[in-house]
């Protein structure tokens, strides 16, 4: 049973060839496999049979690894019943049963329903970006926007973040690079002005998809709050079933930080999906189990590099594989194989 799940697996991952994505999946979580695999491998070192005391090793080695504390505890707990139904006692029949359990946590399927972007049935798509500052949110709307025009579709960007100095130049730059124009207002001004304008013209001209960029920061939280709310009034009267998306951008090397903040996020936005970035800088991967996990919010892309095409959509099987693919290559043990 293991075995067939492990294939169904490793074809997902390499079954595309073409797919550049599987490259760039495998190359970018390297650090977090180092790191994560490294702690598993001590972990299995250190014991050569099952108990108790490997149980509170594992957890303690999962909550390290930044996939949370409360998947740690869920994980650690299922796979002590497993253990027990199964009659397990190899250390590398465990070792695959949490991979199995991890994949568990995103559904087998690979790319569900869930994890995919959502797009307007007809008219114009809207999707919203918020974050705080220096998460990645400019430079994923301009890779996102990027690969859309290259698919065929127009996009359409709006500068609503006029609150940071240089924000809307940054975002221009991106419009000039991916050929897609921008809606912009002054630096200081209303933003949701900036958004009707963007709403207005995304209408007239059956624009395909219009992204809006958000300011991260403002004198204060309830600003910021106020704001987001009254884009969002905004786009709705306009346009009432958008927007279709409102993707919070976090900063996959901050661990457990990248946890709350969209935790707070959550409190006062309501959000369809987050981002996930950086994840070649970081070593702490399994932060996306966690979000999953503990917000029950789907994470839909992941930065995978700062180049223009390192944008991904998140593909759990793909995750999973890049995170423990020494594990899940290594031959079956005699216990598997009865
Ligand atoms: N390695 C790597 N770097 C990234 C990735 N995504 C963004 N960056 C870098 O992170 C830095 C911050 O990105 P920005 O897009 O400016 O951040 P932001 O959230 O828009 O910040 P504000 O515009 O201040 O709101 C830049 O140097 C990006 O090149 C990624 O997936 N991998």
């Amino acid at each position: 049973m293991i075995m067939g799940f492990f294939d169904r697996i490793k074809k997902a991952f390499g079954g595309k060839d073409e797919n550049a994505e599987t490259e760039k999946y495998d190359a970018a979580l390297e650090k977090s496999r180092d790191s994560f695999g490294a702690r598993l491998n001590k972990l299995f070192a250190n014991f050569r049979t099952v108990d108790e005391d490997f149980f509170d090793d594992l957890e303690e080695t999962l909550i390290g690894a930044d996939v949370g504390f409360e998947t740690a505890v869920r994980i650690t707990d299922e796979l002590r019943d497993e253990v027990k139904l199964r009659n397990v006692h190899d250390s590398n029949a465990v070792a695959r049963v949490i991979v199995q359990k991890l994949v568990d946590l995103y559904g087998e399927s690979g790319k569900d329903e869930d994890n995919s972007l959502h797009f307007a049935e007809e008219g114009p798509t809207v999707f919203l970006f918020v974050g705080v500052n220096g998460a990645g949110k400019t430079t994923t709307i301009g890779k996102l926007a990027n690969r859309l025009h290259k698919e065929g579709k127009s996009v359409l960007l709006a500068a609503a973040d006029t609150f940071r100095a240089g924000a809307i130049q940054q975002l221009q730059v991106w419009g000039e690079r991916d050929d897609v124009p921008v809606v912009a207002g002054p630096e200081g001004g209303d933003p949701a002005a900036v958004v009707y304008d963007a709403v207005v013209r995304a209408k007239k001209e059956n624009t395909d998809v219009l992204i809006v960029d958000t300011a991260g920061r403002l004198q204060n939280k309830v600003n910021l709050m106020n704001e987001l709310a009254k884009i969002k009034r905004v786009i709705q009267r306009e346009l009432p079933d958008q927007p279709a998306e409102v993707l919070l951008v976090v900063d996959g090397t901050t661990g457990q930080n990248a946890l709350s903040q969209a935790k707070e996020f959550n409190q006062t936005t309501e959000m369809t999906g987050l981002v996930l970035t950086k994840l070649d800088g970081s070593g702490k991967g399994g932060i996306v189990l966690a979000v999953r996990n503990e917000l029950h919010v789907p994470v839909k892309l992941v930065g995978l590099g700062e180049g223009i095409d390192d944008l991904a959509d998140f593909e759990p099987t793909k995750f999973v594989y890049g995170l423990f693919k020494g594990l899940i290559d290594a031959p079956e043990t005699e216990e598997e194989e009865k």
